[in-house]
């Protein structure tokens, strides 16, 4: 096979990067994805439950969190075509316009807002908005929801009570408010970065795409990325070269784990585990940053998803959706988001809610990623989530096989600020629970946790409760100093021909959910590697 590019992972940011270096046919490229090709089942948006703990989903696990009850906090990432877009929640989010202004601001020059909005408008087809904020031409259809459970018409009135104005677009002008999310769900499927950006061109001649084919090491001769090695069978593996450039898109997780393997990575943790260094980079694996969140809930008068639990309701449900009607199904499992300040003086949002009209419970027993484990009865959740933790943490080696799972290790809550702004979330939503809007939906309080507990309670629910948004990013930043692995054009420092752009590239953790700025990254990728080859 005569290669130019070799890509390291069909996520967010690979199924875009495989799009656009392939439309020239003078290109040839080779997309290598561990996982298969995406069940047909993820396409259904309100499967998005079964999906963890699926062989889509590479279900990895913290470390036990000291500063959360010792917990060990489920990571789930998506492994198949589309990689975790295939498994997520389907929220088009893209964050602040302050967050890119603050990568630029850092010495990353052309990442600011405005040298951003581009590309994210290039690969968007955005079904409900046009404007000079969105892109109608792209690949991945955007829309909002024409219907919604009559529980989430009253959490939009009750953040009002709350202070929270209705902000119809959080992806345009301004981000502060309550609005409804925007979705990457086009005619009740679910658009993937595979279903929008690979599946369309599978059949260009110069795209080759390897699936259930596992990464071993990226090989790297006289500083420079030449190719690929590949696992054959356990104790085999084969040798891919290629002729311009390696891509790195493995996600936060995976993308430092195989720099380390592959020698690039902090000299003494290499060292540990016999592994040559090729480049001493500390950066590699540390600044892990992820979203974390807690709920609170209430039982409701209206049928919600625990209802479509129940055999019956699922049976219908899944009924309905084949026959193209209104179903649960149709849609994903959240359905509003809002954006506020923990205090006045932050200069943007630090705090988001999501809302679903469903409930774990309050006996702390339901597993939330076993939907058979919810409760049968009807309820509504608020999430308050943390958007800018200040808890910082690494992915290490457990060992020089890439196929060992890496030791992920956020150091949740470790920061006492990041408790006390994510009780300030929790207080604000059972305030906006307890809103007079909500009065003709909620059933009875479920004083999950009682709304005149402590503060000492609330933060012991807030650790009980404690999940991740899976919004790891981070552990290769963009940069310039030593507390960075690639520069602004993604090249890893001192290593020629290997570039990474996905997730962990991100120098700080943006202000909401980070798969637009993932496919955003590719383009941008995209962008750089056509400029200079
Ligand atoms: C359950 C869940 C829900 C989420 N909900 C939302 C949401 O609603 N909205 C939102 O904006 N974001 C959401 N996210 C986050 C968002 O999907 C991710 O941030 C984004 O997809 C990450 O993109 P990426 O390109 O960095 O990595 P990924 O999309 O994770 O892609 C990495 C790919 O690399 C492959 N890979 C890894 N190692 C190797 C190897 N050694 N060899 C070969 N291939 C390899 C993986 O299998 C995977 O396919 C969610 C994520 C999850 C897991």
């Amino acid at each position: 096979m005569n290669i130019d590019f070799i890509i390291i992972g069909a996520g967010s940011s690979g199924c875009v990067l495989a799009n656009r270096l392939s439309e020239n046919p003078k290109n040839s490229v080779l997309l290598i994805e561990a996982g298969g090709k995406p069940s047909f089942l993820s396409k259904i948006p309100g499967w998005y439950s079964l999906l963890n703990r699926s062989k889509m989903d590479w279900a990895f696990s913290t470390e036990p969190q000291k500063f959360v009850n010792d917990r060990k906090i489920y990571i789930p990432r998506g492994k198949s075509l589309g990689g975790s877009t295939a498994t997520n929640a389907m929220a088009y989010v893209r964050g602040n316009s302050k967050d890119y202004d603050d990568w630029q601001a850092q010495g990353n020059r052309g990442w600011n807002y405005e040298s951003v909005l581009p590309y994210f408008k290039k690969s968007e087809n955005n079904h409900s908005f046009n404007n000079e904020f969105h892109g109608k031409d792209g690949e991945l259809n955007v829309s909002l929801r024409k219907e919604y459970n009559k529980s989430t018409y009253q959490f939009i009135e009750a953040c009002k009570e709350n202070g929270l104005k209705f902000n119809e677009d959080y992806n345009g002008e301004k981000q502060e408010g309550s609005s409804f999310l925007q979705f990457t769900i086009d005619k009740n499927i679910r658009q993937s970065t595979y279903e929008a950006f690979l599946k369309p061109i599978s059949d260009r001649t110069n795209l080759t795409i390897k699936t259930k084919t596992f990464v071993k090491r990226i090989l790297i001769e006289n500083g420079k990325a030449i190719g690929v090695e590949i696992y054959t069978g356990k104790n085999t593996s084969e040798k891919i070269f290629c002729n311009k450039e390696v891509i790195l898109c493995a996600g936060a997780i995976q993308s430092p784990q195989l720099l380390k393997v592959s020698g690039i990575g902090p000299k003494e943790e290499l060292k540990k585990f016999n592994i040559d260094l090729i480049k001493d980079l500390p950066a590699v694996g540390e600044n892990l940053k992820d979203h974390v969140w807690t709920g609170t809930s209430d039982f409701s008068n209206v049928n919600g998803l625990n209802t479509i639990i129940k055999k019956t309701g699922f049976v219908n449900n899944l009924f309905q959706y084949f026959r193209k009607k209104e179903s649960l199904l149709n849609h994903s499992i959240i359905e509003t988001t809002s954006f506020f300040k923990s205090s006045e003086d932050k200069e943007i949002p630090d705090l988001q809610f999501h809302f679903s009209p469903l409930h774990m419970g309050n006996d702390y027993k339901a597993d939330l990623y076993n939907p058979f484990s919810l409760p049968l009865t009807n309820g509504y959740t608020i999430l308050a989530i943390l958007l800018h933790p200040e808890s910082s943490g690494f992915v290490g080696l457990q060992s020089s096989d890439s196929r060992v799972p890496p030791i992920i290790q956020p150091n949740f809550l470790s920061e006492e600020n990041d408790v006390k702004r994510l009780l300030i979330g929790l207080k604000k939503a059972m305030a906006v629970l307890d809103s007079p809007s909500f009065d003709n939906v909620r059933l009875s309080k479920m004083n999950w946790p009682a709304r005149n507990s402590s503060d000492e309670v609330l933060i012991e629910h807030l650790k009980k409760t404690l999940e991740t948004l899976y919004h790891p990013v981070g552990t290769c930043r963009m940069g310039n100093g030593e507390n960075s692995v690639v520069n602004d054009q993604l090249k890893v420092h001192g290593i020629e021909n290997l570039r990474i752009a996905d997730a962990s590239i991100m120098p700080d953790i943006i202000s909401g959910n980070t798969n637009a700025a993932c496919i955003m990254i590719g383009e941008k990728a995209a962008d750089f590697i056509l400029k200079t080859n």
